[in-house]
């Protein structure tokens, strides 16, 4: 199978950083696919960084039919409008990651970058997990593009005091450039430490396996026929 994995920034250095998270999770079957999108931010820290993501997002699923789609940003950039122009799976590393959580411990804390995307992070999580399931979400104030694996130190402390401060049992990283520290963050702190990319590429492969995929009925029927101008001249199939 081929799984297009999206990194929904601008910034290759980062893709590569998905791409490998993504590899070493997929099964011997799978394709990975990772792209960096023609158009948009070169990191996503913002409710605007996050609205000019979305046409990079979407058409990159519009050029590239593929099994199953990742958006690996953990806003989730595009979800609902990528799966009305999918026809396979599409997952949001945020989605996944958080509904992994929930599978493992009976609280989560999320470690992320930047204070002003938290709020982002609780959105998902009241729009994913049940209540309660999302116990904290903390930022380490290290900026998406400023991630590097010296960045450990702070990630795991800002973890440990989450764990104790909410009462959690289970850690998910709140960015997709955290990927790459998810081994030693694990081995550092004992509990489930979750990378949404990995989350989101197996859970994908699951669905695909299991022959399912995004319902063409209603909400995420492809959109209505219509004109687009200007740059967005649409990207519908
Ligand atoms: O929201 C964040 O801070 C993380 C998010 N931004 C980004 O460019 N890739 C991400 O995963």
């Amino acid at each position: 199978m081929r799984i297009q994995v999206i990194n929904p920034n601008t910034t290759e250095a980062m893709t590569a950083t998905i791409e490998a998270s993504a590899r070493a999770a997929a099964g011997p079957g799978t394709l990975i696919e990772a792209i960096t999108p023609v158009m948009g931010p070169a990191s996503i820290e913002s409710h605007y960084d996050e609205a000019l993501a979305v046409p990079g997002v979407l058409r990159a699923v519009a050029d590239a039919p593929a099994d199953a789609h990742v958006i690996a940003c953990f806003g989730d950039p595009g979800l609902d409008a990528a799966r009305e122009l999918a026809t396979g799976p599409v997952i949001g590393i945020a989605e996944a990651a958080m509904h992994a959580a929930t599978l493992l411990g009976r609280g989560f804390s999320v470690v992320t970058t930047l204070s002003r995307t938290r709020g982002r992070a609780r959105d998902l999580a009241a729009r994913y997990c049940p209540p309660h399931a999302c116990r904290g979400v903390h930022a380490t104030d290290i900026p998406v593009l400023s991630l590097s694996p010296e960045s450990l130190d702070r990630v795991v402390a800002l973890a440990r005091h989450a764990l104790d401060h909410d009462g959690s049992d289970v850690i998910v990283l709140g960015c997709a450039g955290m990927a790459d520290l998810c081994a030693a963050a694990t081995a550092e702190l004992g509990v489930p430490v979750i990378d949404g990319v990995a989350a989101a590429v197996t859970l994908a492969e699951s669905l695909v396996r299991l022959g399912l995929r995004t319902s063409p009925r209603d909400e995420y029927a492809p959109p209505p026929a219509k004109l687009y101008t200007g740059l967005l001249t649409g990207f519908a199939r």
